[in-house]
């Protein structure tokens, strides 16, 4: 199943330079774990904002749970999912 995820990442201003830096090295490390596994196909930057969208290829939604909160950022992102499902006129 695919999901469309938006991820906006909220981190506190005053939280110290590197203990952010530990997150985000670990938030990618976890990120690129599921890439190399196919479990996350797509990720791309929203312009201007500390955001991205991203395609998940997981079994149910269950896993899509399971993924999205063991993101070591996931404390401080608010998550917008979008189901999708199949075009009619897609090729
Ligand atoms: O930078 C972000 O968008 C947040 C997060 C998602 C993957 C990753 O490596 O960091």
């Amino acid at each position: 199943m695919l999901f469309h995820v938006t991820m906006q990442v909220n981190l506190p201003p005053d939280m110290p330079k590197p203990e952010a830096d530990n997150i985000k090295a670990c938030e990618k490390a976890y990120a690129q774990d599921l890439m190399r596994k196919g479990k996350w196909p797509h990720i791309w930057r929203v312009a201007g904002r500390y955001a991205n969208v991203s395609i998940f290829d997981v079994a149910d939604n269950d896993e899509l749970h399971a993924l999205l909160s063991g993101l070591p950022l996931f404390p401080w992102m608010d998550i917008q999912v979008t189901p999708l499902a199949q075009h009619p006129s897609a090729l």
